[in-house]
């Protein structure tokens, strides 16, 4: 039995009469402690795929499964990390990370419970801004502190929704790192959501492709064999990252032009028409030909 499974999964939005179907037939198998990149254009659905895997939403049809348990509503197991960082505006850092640590842990003192979140904020290089509020910080920043929130949960699924998208290189780097480092220290199960093929090379076991929607699907897995720990430095000398990086890239860029070749030209052209002038001839002061 798969750890995580999304079984012939389809949902959409509107109305019967105007329906936008969104993913469709969506089957995915993700293994215990495996790490699995999503890969896809922006609009194609992966929104939509995590909070389905979140249980967050209801698929139209077919089961999202945890452990062989239809996921029906959200829980502690499985950790979502959004991509709009979603923090609470009148909380500070800490008080963001300690409230959804004592929702997991109601069990922790006062100390646990402090020590634990600033462990979490030291994590993602954030104590300086531990008493800071959410608009007082940039917004790689609050990307940061909602990643620590999410990882201070210990889920035991990490659903990661672009999570490095507003951070400039450097700190992009820093933090991969320390992805990885938890989730091969912590053994937990990955799925993330990216449109940058080096970070999905760089940290996933697989990488799977969603189609451009509607009606987007997810297409043939590309496996990342290249052994760990991955060396950044000499990565771009590392033929199989090289030759693995281009075949995603082409087979995402094909993707794109084969669905703009299928777009149907919707222009319409207008009629030369001249409009009627109805008022009366001795009111006229624009004459219209
Ligand atoms: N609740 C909703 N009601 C109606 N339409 C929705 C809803 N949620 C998503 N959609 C539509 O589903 C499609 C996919 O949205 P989604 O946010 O999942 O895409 P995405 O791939 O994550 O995009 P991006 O990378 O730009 O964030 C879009 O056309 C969006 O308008």
């Amino acid at each position: 039995m798969a750890y995580l499974e999304l079984d012939n999964v389809s949902i959409g939005f509107g109305p019967p009469s105007n329906r936008t179907e969104v993913l469709k037939d969506i089957n995915l198998s993700v293994e215990e402690n495996e790490f699995v990149a999503i890969i896809g254009f922006s609009g194609s659905g992966k929104s939509t795929l995590m909070s389905l895997l979140a249980g967050l939403q209801k698929p139209d049809k077919g089961q999202v499964r945890l452990h062989g348990s239809v996921v029906e509503n959200p829980g502690p197991r499985l950790g979502i990390m959004f991509q709009n960082y979603s923090l609470l505006p009148w909380l500070t850092v800490f008080g963001n990370i300690e409230l959804a640590v004592r929702q997991v842990f109601p069990k922790f003192t006062k100390a646990q419970v402090k020590e634990h979140v600033e462990r979490y904020v030291e994590m993602v290089s954030l104590t300086p801004a531990l008493e800071k509020n959410p608009h007082e910080l940039s917004g790689g920043m609050r990307q940061r502190v909602s990643l620590a929130r999410t990882l201070a949960m210990q889920p035991e699924v990490l659903l990661l929704d672009e999570p490095l998208s507003a951070l400039d290189a450097l700190t992009r780097a820093v933090l991969q790192d320390e992805i990885i480092r938890i989730w091969e220290e912590d053994k937990r199960t990955v799925v993330m959501i990216t449109n940058d093929v080096d970070e999905a090379t760089l940290m996933a076991d697989r990488i799977v492709p969603l189609t451009i929607g509607p009606a987007a699907t997810l297409a043939d897995p590309f496996p990342v064999t290249m052994e760990r720990p991955r060396d950044r430095a000499n990565l771009n000398k590392n033929p199989e990252f090289m030759k693995l990086k281009n075949s995603v890239t082409r087979f995402m860029v094909g993707m794109n032009k084969e669905s703009k070749d299928l777009k149907v030209d919707t222009s319409v052209k207008m009629p030369n028409i001249i409009p009627h002038d109805f008022t009366p001839p001795t009111r006229r002061s624009v004459k219209v030909r």
